[in-house]
């Protein structure tokens, strides 16, 4: 999620491609490599950092007059950060302050994708960093989870996306965890009906209702559903791999997860469930409710090439929205310090 788009910095036509090429032509390799290494050890590394690359601005601690998104309550569940620290520090062992931090973001986005089974797709790079966090912006600008249909387009639209580029952008839903707050509401007391949402799939609803009981409320600890099992043929089995007591999050070890069946499957998968009434977030679910979405939920579901080249193109055009160049910025020694 995460596209806190507060202004347009500067012209991404100012990128290039293979901007590192002179100053350090190893920088994408390492980033890969690193990345690589990590996802061997724990594949929710994938989701964590795509998740994190829809989101460019993210990664500052909060400090001395820096009031840090992190902290703010849409994002407060992400995780990857000591991830692109690692890859921060790899590349700064060999070309010290050059590979900026928003950089590193959408190239390791870009490469978990890859990793998790979709697409390639070329990026420009030569972004600076930011020396601001936008806080507000984070909690007030962004998407939540609950939203109907039309809130969501409106808020791609202000940032230039339409509805074909919208319902291929959630197909990024296709794998990683979610967290029982995030659509607890639509098991118990949908719209404040004491009742579940009317458009989830009852064995769905039963299924999720056993990963989401009554202890793991909103407000108690986090249990979670993996995006990317649900989708799959069979979601019991893969919903036995998870207890429901253990910790959702992936840095913890422990958790089974199987992305095998959502690897061949990367997005269509996804459609499939939503069209099966088997959609977790209500913000997913609703990509069905009118024929505009409903009928590129559809074709995306049946397509996968289809769904592979949009959403190649679809994240192309994300990572070059909010880009901040040179004079602009600064490289960050510490992604998550801003460089003084
Ligand atoms: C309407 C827009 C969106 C909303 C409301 C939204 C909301 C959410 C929520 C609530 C979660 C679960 C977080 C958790 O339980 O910790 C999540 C997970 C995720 N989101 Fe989104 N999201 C949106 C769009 C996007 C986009 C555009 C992308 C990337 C292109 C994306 C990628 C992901 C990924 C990969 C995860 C799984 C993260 C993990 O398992 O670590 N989302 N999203």
């Amino acid at each position: 999620m995460l596209m806190s788009i507060v202004e347009d910095f500067g012209n991404f036509s100012l990128l290039e491609y293979d901007y590192y090429r002179e100053s350090c032509p190893q920088a994408e390799q390492i980033i890969r490599a690193v990345l690589q290494r990590q996802y061997e050890v724990r594949p929710n590394v994938a989701p964590a950092l795509l998740r994190l690359g829809c989101d460019a601005s993210v990664l500052l601690d909060p400090d001395e007059g820096i009031e840090s998104e992190k902290e703010s309550p849409p994002n407060e569940t992400l995780k990857g950060f000591e991830v692109i620290d690692l890859i921060k520090s790899a590349l700064e062992e060999v070309c010290p302050g050059v590979v900026s931090c928003a950089d590193i973001i959408v190239l390791a986005a870009r490469d978990c994708v890859i990793l998790a089974g979709g697409p390639f797709y070329p990026l420009y790079t030569g972004r600076k960093d930011s020396t601001l966090a936008y806080k507000e912006v984070a909690t007030n600008e962004l998407p939540s989870p609950h939203d109907d249909l039309p809130k969501t387009l409106a808020l791609f639209a202000s940032r230039g996306f339409n509805e074909r580029e919208t319902v291929s952008l959630l197909g990024a839903h296709s794998i990683g965890m979610i967290h029982c707050k995030f659509f607890y509401n639509r098991l118990f007391n949908f719209s404040g009906t004491e009742a579940p949402d009317p458009s989830l799939d009852l064995d769905f609803l039963n299924i999720m209702r056993m990963k989401c009981n009554n202890t793991n409320k909103p407000s108690g600890s986090l249990s979670s559903t993996s995006l990317s099992s649900s989708f799959a043929a069979s979601p019991t089995s893969n919903f036995d791999a998870l207890s429901p007591t253990s910790s959702p999050s992936p840095e913890e070890p422990g958790m089974e997860m199987d992305y095998e069946g959502v690897k061949e499957n990367f997005g269509t998968l996804y459609y499939r469930s939503l069209l099966q009434g088997r959609g977790i977030l209500h913000v997913d679910q609703q990509l069905t409710v009118r024929e505009e979405t409903a009928d590129w939920v559809r074709a995306y579901s049946s397509d996968a090439s289809l769904f592979r080249r949009d959403f190649a193109t679809v994240m192309m055009k994300l990572s070059n929205l909010r880009v901040l160049t040179a004079p602009m910025g600064q490289v960050r020694l510490k992604c998550s310090k801003v460089a003084y």
